[in-house]
């Protein structure tokens, strides 16, 4: 990837730093030019409806997608570095743990793999099993849990050796309000305790005042990188919905007028 560091930071290293980033699937551009940068220590959201290509995003960011270009830096080095690979969790939309394991087996095997030692396994794997209020189901086979309790084995697997960077793919997808309200009072813990950041998609609008920053998406390209009240009072909007809708009639009609 190109290196170009016309972007003078003045602040802490981004913990993501998108510069012209583009992905093409299947003969398309999924993703056109993506500029931005995500601070350390936030819980940022991107949001945008289905298809915009926010997995296509988290999947560059892990270093999991084919057919990136332009620059995309995470915790300072390229996207998929091999020495991420502790430092970076990720939670796809699909839980992807073993159902005739329990909990706690699925956490250990993941631990194992994540190279951490045998001594500190049971303390780390207890830890991120309270993280996710999973304790007392933890010896559960995970094909007896819920969706939402599988969804929340998945997160305690991202948390294993406390990552400097989360990815969660809509972590809070078909969640009971308790517990969705529950996952952002935890993800702003991780942040605020640990100094980790987040990067949270949904397409649910109504998520994103939980977050700091916002990264909107539409149709491969972002909108808008920008708090939740500044999008809101640049929009004169009410709601970040509506913010967005705004927004995005702005570029429609850009589109459509001519060149
Ligand atoms: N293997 C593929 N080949 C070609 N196009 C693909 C492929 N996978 C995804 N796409 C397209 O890339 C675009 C972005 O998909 P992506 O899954 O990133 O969107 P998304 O915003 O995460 O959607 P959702 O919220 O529904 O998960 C979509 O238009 C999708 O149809």
């Amino acid at each position: 990837m190109a290196n170009n560091d016309e972007r003078v930071s003045d602040g802490p290293q981004p913990a993501i730093r998108a510069d012209g980033l583009r992905v093409v699937r299947g003969g398309r551009t999924v993703l056109d030019g993506l500029t931005f940068d995500v601070a350390p220590g936030t819980v940022t959201g991107l949001l945008g409806p289905s298809g915009c290509g926010k997995s296509t995003l988290m999947r560059a960011i892990v270093g999991t997608q084919a057919h990136v270009t332009g620059r995309l830096d995470v915790l300072g080095s390229p996207a998929g570095s091999p020495s991420l690979r502790a430092r970076v969790g990720y939670v796809t939309q699909a839980p992807s743990v073993y159902l005739d394991l329990t909990a706690r087996q699925n956490l250990d095997y993941f631990a194992a793999v994540l190279g951490i030692h045998r001594r500190d396994r049971a303390d780390q794997v207890a830890q991120a099993l309270s993280d996710v209020d999973l304790t007392s189901h933890a010896d559960a086979l995970a094909g007896n849990l819920s969706g939402g309790q599988l969804g929340r084995v998945s997160l305690a697997v991202a948390l294993l050796g406390a990552p400097d960077l989360l990815v969660l793919d809509e972590p809070t997808v078909g969640l009971d309000p308790v517990l969705r309200r529950d996952l952002w009072d935890l993800f702003h813990l991780i942040a605020a305790e640990r100094g980790a950041t987040l990067l949270i998609s949904s397409h649910v609008m109504d998520e994103a005042d939980r977050c700091q920053r916002l990264l909107l998406m539409r149709s491969g390209q972002l909108l808008a990188d920008d708090t939740p009240d500044d999008l809101r009072a640049l929009t004169d909007s009410g709601a970040v919905e509506d913010a967005f809708l705004h927004l995005v009639d702005l570029a429609r009609a850009q589109e459509e007028t001519p060149a």
